[in-house]
């Protein structure tokens, strides 16, 4: 209940329209009665008395009365979906808000199609229930309320009998939810595990096509997608029973009225037009019940949708999103790393690491895979929190740093060099929103990357495809190289591409990472001997320990775990 009614809280943002709503209800519902109250007045006045020069006017109200309701219905249907396509954008929009400002290890424990599945289909559906509750319930439930009256001014006896099956339809009703929220719950997860499983996939197409895994991974999407089904047949088996059995019990009612009734004429106490007017208004009474069932299957299905969404909306924001310490500006770019203890899970990842670089330093950082490099990058930017210890850029500590702060002063170029899915020119400006052309040009140009670009078909507005796979792999690190130098800022974190290119595209990429490198801090995780060597100063990780640090030279004199680890192909030229 307490979900149903937090979903119902969306709609306080919209009071005009919900009481715009209520009012259309409310006069369409009222225009119902006018037909079973005319059916009473040309029974007596036309039929009983011969008041026939009455009928064409009785007749035009009737139908004036059908028009009004019609109409009130026309503007309630306009008003309803208004206001859905309002509610639905305002709860997306605050769900992807939301995603935005999660923590980093969120994503790393969730399915992206899982995820992608409560924004897109949980929403809508969480949604129906405040629109059809308007649509449906309301209007269902004052049906029934300005019917029932009407009834039982009628006649009070005739009135109870066709509100009889009512304890049975509540019983029903409360049998039915029992256990419906539950068949709900597991038809949207199957949903959103299939759609995970469908968004992996087809992110591994190029290795599903190149192992021939199409006829095994076709089966295990099967098998997900029957889960689905089952999860959906569970939902109509008991929907299956619900909804019929309920309208048996409404039937109920018909035929208790008609025996009621013609008792009532047979023995004197009922005048027929009585009768005559119940049998024009009763299916007004229980058309509207059952919309209610069907509300309350909808609600159930709302119900478990919106747990979801609401599951994503009570998680905690990442610490400093908005808020926190300014950085001071200029920043220098001094960054100092103590005694620093990390970990992902329970295994801890970093141990006791110092370091420090000082304003426009670059500092490599080398080792083993699995050593700790990108965690300290990582760390560097705040996607994760450290856990003891200290980082401060020019004094600051950094997990007191806003995040917007923290982060313009923060460049961070990926091994995986990624592009949006749009033209070159949205892909630069999203490290600077209001780059001009030519500054995108001037970076283009710093990064090597001007060459290419010209050369595609649109220049700056080419598209470059989803990750940029219409690229090729060095054109993409020039173009990620182009948009940390738009970006310019005064600390620049690099992960070394280990893919390699041939020689002529590698000292067009590494001319780009010397300008880039030049004139500000710099932690580059290294791949390339030439980073390493011009760096002024290395750090040898292993195991998440600082094993060694000094310049080139010193650590191959030292002849330790550096000296071993430049014989290795990772640290080639
Ligand atoms: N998001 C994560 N969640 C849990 N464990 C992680 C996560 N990222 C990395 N790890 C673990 O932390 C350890 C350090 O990983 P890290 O990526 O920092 O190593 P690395 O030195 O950058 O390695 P490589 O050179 O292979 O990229 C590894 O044991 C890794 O399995």
């Amino acid at each position: 209940m307490k979900t149903v009614l937090r979903i119902f809280s969306y709609l306080g943002k919209y009071p005009k329209l919900a009481t715009a709503q209520l009012f259309c209800a409310v006069i369409m519902t009222l225009m119902l009665l006018a037909f079973p109250i005319m059916t009473g007045v040309v029974s007596n006045e036309v039929i009983d008395r011969g008041n026939i020069e009455k009928l064409p006017q009785y007749i035009l109200i009737v139908i004036a009365a059908f028009f009004t309701r019609d109409f009130f219905n026309f503007l309630r249907i306009l008003i309803n979906n208004t206001f859905e396509q309002k509610a639905v954008f305002d709860l997306r929009s605050e769900l992807y808000d939301k995603l935005q400002r999660l923590r980093l290890k969120w994503f790393d424990e969730r399915r992206t199609g899982d995820v992608m599945t409560r924004v897109a289909e949980d929403v809508p559906q969480m949604e129906r229930i405040l629109i059809d509750g308007i649509e449906q319930g309301l209007v269902a439930f004052l049906q029934i309320l300005i019917v029932s009256a009407f009834l039982f001014t009628c006649s009070p006896l005739l009135a109870l009998a066709a509100l009889s099956p009512l304890p049975l339809l509540m019983l029903g009703a409360w049998l039915y939810t029992r256990h419906a929220a539950n068949r709900y719950r597991m038809a949207r997860k199957a949903t959103g595990a299939m759609n995970a499983m469908l968004h992996d996939n087809i992110a591994g197409i190029r290795q599903i096509k190149s192992y021939a895994a199409e006829d095994e991974e076709h089966t295990s999407f099967n098998q997900a997608s029957a889960k689905v089904s089952d999860a959906n047949m569970q939902v109509m088996k008991a929907w299956a029973v619900y909804s019929p059995s309920m309208s048996f019990f409404n039937s109920i009612g018909y035929a208790l009225v008609l025996g009621v009734g013609a008792w009532q004429i047979h023995n004197g106490h009922l005048d027929r037009a009585v009768l005559l007017q119940f049998f024009t208004i009763i299916w007004a009474l229980y058309e509207p019940l059952g919309r209610l069932h069907q509300l309350n299957q909808m609600s159930q299905s709302s119900k478990a949708a919106a747990e979801r969404v609401f599951t994503i909306l009570d998680e905690e924001n990442e610490i400093h999103a908005t808020e926190g310490a300014e950085l001071p500006t200029p920043v220098r770019g001094h960054v100092q790393l103590k005694q620093l203890d990390f970990s992902y899970s329970e295994q801890p990842t970093l141990h006791q690491i110092s370091l420090e670089a000082q304003p426009g330093q670059t500092i490599a950082l080398v080792g083993s895979t699995g050593a700790g490099k990108s965690t300290i990058v990582n760390l560097l930017c705040r996607f994760y929190e450290y856990d003891q210890g200290s980082i401060t850029i020019d004094g600051t500590e950094l997990n007191t740093i806003a995040k917007p702060s923290l982060r313009s002063a923060i460049g961070y170029v990926t091994q995986e060099a990624f592009l949006f899915n749009g033209p070159v020119r949205e892909n630069l400006q999203l490290a600077k929103r209001d780059a001009t052309d030519e500054e995108m040009w001037i970076a283009l140009q710093a990064a090597n990357a001007n060459g290419f670009v010209e050369a595609l078909p649109e220049g700056l507005d080419s598209v470059v495809g989803e990750r940029g796979i219409k690229l090729s792999g060095g054109e993409k690190q020039r173009l990620s190289i182009a948009r940390a130098l738009l970006k310019n800022p005064p600390i620049l974190l690099l992960d070394e591409a280990t893919a390699s290119v041939d020689s002529e595209t590698e000292l067009l990429i590494q001319q780009a990472l010397d300008r880039l490198m030049e004139n500000r801090t710099a932690f580059v995780i290294a791949h390339r001997l030439s980073t390493i060597r011009n760096a002024d100063r290395i750090y040898v990780l292993d195991h998440g320990r600082v094993i060694e640090s000094g310049t080139h030279e010193a650590l191959l004199a030292s002849n330790g775990k550096y000296a071993s680890l430049s014989k290795q192909a990772f640290l080639e030229e």
